[in-house]
C-alpha cells in the first residue's frame, strides 16, 4: 500500500508556500497527499490548483489579540475543526504529518497526536509562531530556517535545514517581465511587496512618492487584494493584487526590493541577491516576528531595515536612497552567504520519511 502524508498550514501564503514545494516531490514518490486547510483561507485557493492533492476544508478560529466579537464564537469553531479534522485523520490514518504553522494548523496537529500519528513542524520565523508554540509538545520533530530558531526549541527536537526556495523563482525571463509590466529596458526596476496579504502604509507611501520615485525606477507595485489604484496607472507603474505564475519573470527584471520581513519571501530575495529594504510588519499589528526576521538579515550585511512606525515619505526616500547607495555591499555579502549551498528540501524529506517510519 502507498504511504500517505498530511500537509496542514494556512492564513497567509507564507504558511503554504513549503507544503507547495514540498507536495510535488511525495506525489512523484507515489505517496498518497491530503491537505486539510480552512474552508476560505488562501491555502484553499493556492493548493486546489495541484493535480492529485486531496483538500479537506476544516472550520477555523484565531486566538487573537484584540477585542472582536468573532473571540466569543471561535473557540466554538476551532473544536469543530479540532473534530473535523480528528475524524479525518482516524479515518485515512496518514503515515505522517507536515505542519506549516498557522491557526489551523493547530487543531490537525493535536488529531495527529490523538490519532498517535507521527507530526513535523516547521518554523520559518526567528521564534516560533503561537501556531508553533501550541503545536510543540505534540510534534516529533521541527525543521528550521534560522540557525538561532534551535534556541527556541526544546534540546534534540530542532533541526537547521535552511530555506527552500522554489526552483522556478530562479527561472524568470528577463524579456517576459518587461513585456508583462510595459516597461522600457533601461531604467532600474523597484519591485515593491506588501507580503502575501499587502501593507496599507506601505502603499500609501509608495504613491505619495510616485512621482519622484518614477524619474528614477521603473516600478512593480504589489499592493494586495483591493488595493490597486487604477487612477495612478501610467508608464513605468504597474500594480498587481498578487502574483503567482508571473512572479519568477517579475523578479528577472527587479534590480531592488522594498518589501515586508515574511521569512519565505526575504530569504528568497536573498537567494536571488536583490539588495532589499525592508519594513517589517509593525509591533502593534503582529508579534514582532517579522522586526526580529529583519533585524537578523540586517546584522549579516543583507539589507536595510525601515520600520513602520518611523515610516513616511521622507524617511523612506532617504532609506530607499542610502540602500541604492550601498546596494554593491550588499550584493557582496549575498553572495557570500548563498555561496554555501545547503540543500534544505532534501534534509526536510528525509526527516519527514524518518518520522514516517
Ligand atoms: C501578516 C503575517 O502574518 N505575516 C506573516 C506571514 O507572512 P507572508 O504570508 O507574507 O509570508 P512570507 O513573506 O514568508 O511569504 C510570502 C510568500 O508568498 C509569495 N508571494 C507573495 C506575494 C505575491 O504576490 N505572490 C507570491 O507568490 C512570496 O514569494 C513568498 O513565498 O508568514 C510569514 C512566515 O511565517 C511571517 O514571517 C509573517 O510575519
Amino acid at each position: 500500500m502507498s504511504k500517505r502524508i498530511v500537509f496542514t498550514g494556512g492564513g497567509s501564503a507564507g504558511h503554504v508556500t513549503l507544503n507547495l514545494a514540498l507536495i510535488p516531490h511525495f506525489l512523484q514518490r507515489g505517496w498518497e497527499v491530503a491537505y486539510i486547510g480552512s474552508t476560505e483561507g488562501i491555502e484553499r485557493e493556492l493548493v486546489e490548483k495541484l493535480d492529485g492533492v486531496r483538500y479537506i476544508g476544516i472550520a477555523t478560529g484565531k486566538l487573537r489579540r484584540y477585542f472582536a466579537w468573532k473571540n466569543f464564537t471561535d473557540p466554538l469553531r476551532v473544536s469543530k475543526g479540532a473534530w473535523q479534522a480528528y475524524r479525518f485523520l482516524a479515518d485515512w490514518k496518514p503515515n505522517v504529518i507536515f505542519s506549516k504553522g498557522g491557526f489551523v494548523s493547530v487543531p490537525v496537529v493535536f488529531g495527529a497526536w490523538l490519532n498517535r500519528l507521527p507530526v513535523v513542524l516547521h518554523e520559518s520565523d526567528l521564534t516560533p509562531g503561537l501556531a508553533n508554540r501550541l503545536s510543540l509538545p505534540f510534534a516529533d520533530k521541527v525543521c528550521v530556517t534560522f540557525p538561532d530558531t534551535l534556541k527556541h526549541l526544546p534540546a534534540g527536537k530542532g533541526t537547521h535545514v535552511g530555506a527552500i526556495v522554489r526552483e522556478e523563482l530562479k527561472k524568470g525571463r528577463k524579456e517576459q517581465g518587461l513585456a508583462l509590466c510595459d516597461f522600457s529596458p533601461g531604467k532600474p526596476v523597484l519591485l515593491v511587496m506588501g507580503g502575501s496579504l499587502g501593507a496599507k502604509r506601505l502603499n500609501e507611501v509608495i504613491r505619495g512618492t510616485l512621482d519622484e520615485l518614477l524619474k528614477q525606477y521603473s516600478i512593480v507595485h504589489i499592493c494586495g487584494k483591493n488595493q490597486r489604484d487604477e487612477s495612478l496607472q501610467r508608464k513605468g507603474y504597474k500594480q498587481f493584487e498578487y502574483v503567482q505564475e508571473e512572479l519568477p519573470d517579475l523578479l528577472a527584471i527587479t534590480d531592488l526590493v522594498v518589501s515586508r520581513a515574511g521569512s519565505n519571501a526575504i530569504y528568497e530575495f536573498l537567494e536571488l541577491q536583490k539588495p532589499m529594504l525592508l519594513v517589517p510588519l509593525s509591533l502593534a499589528a503582529s508579534r514582532g516576528d517579522q522586526l526580529l526576521n529583519a533585524r537578523s538579515f540586517e546584522q549579516q550585511g543583507f539589507c536595510a531595515v525601515l520600520q513602520e512606525e518611523a515610516l513616511n515619505e521622507a524617511s523612506f526616500l532617504q532609506a530607499l536612497k542610502s540602500l541604492a547607495d550601498k546596494r554593491s555591499a550588499i550584493a557582496e555579502k549575498q553572495r557570500a552567504a548563498i555561496g554555501k549551498p545547503k540543500d534544505a528540501l532534501a534534509q526536510v524529506v528525509a526527516i519527514i520519511e524518518e518520522a514516517a517510519h
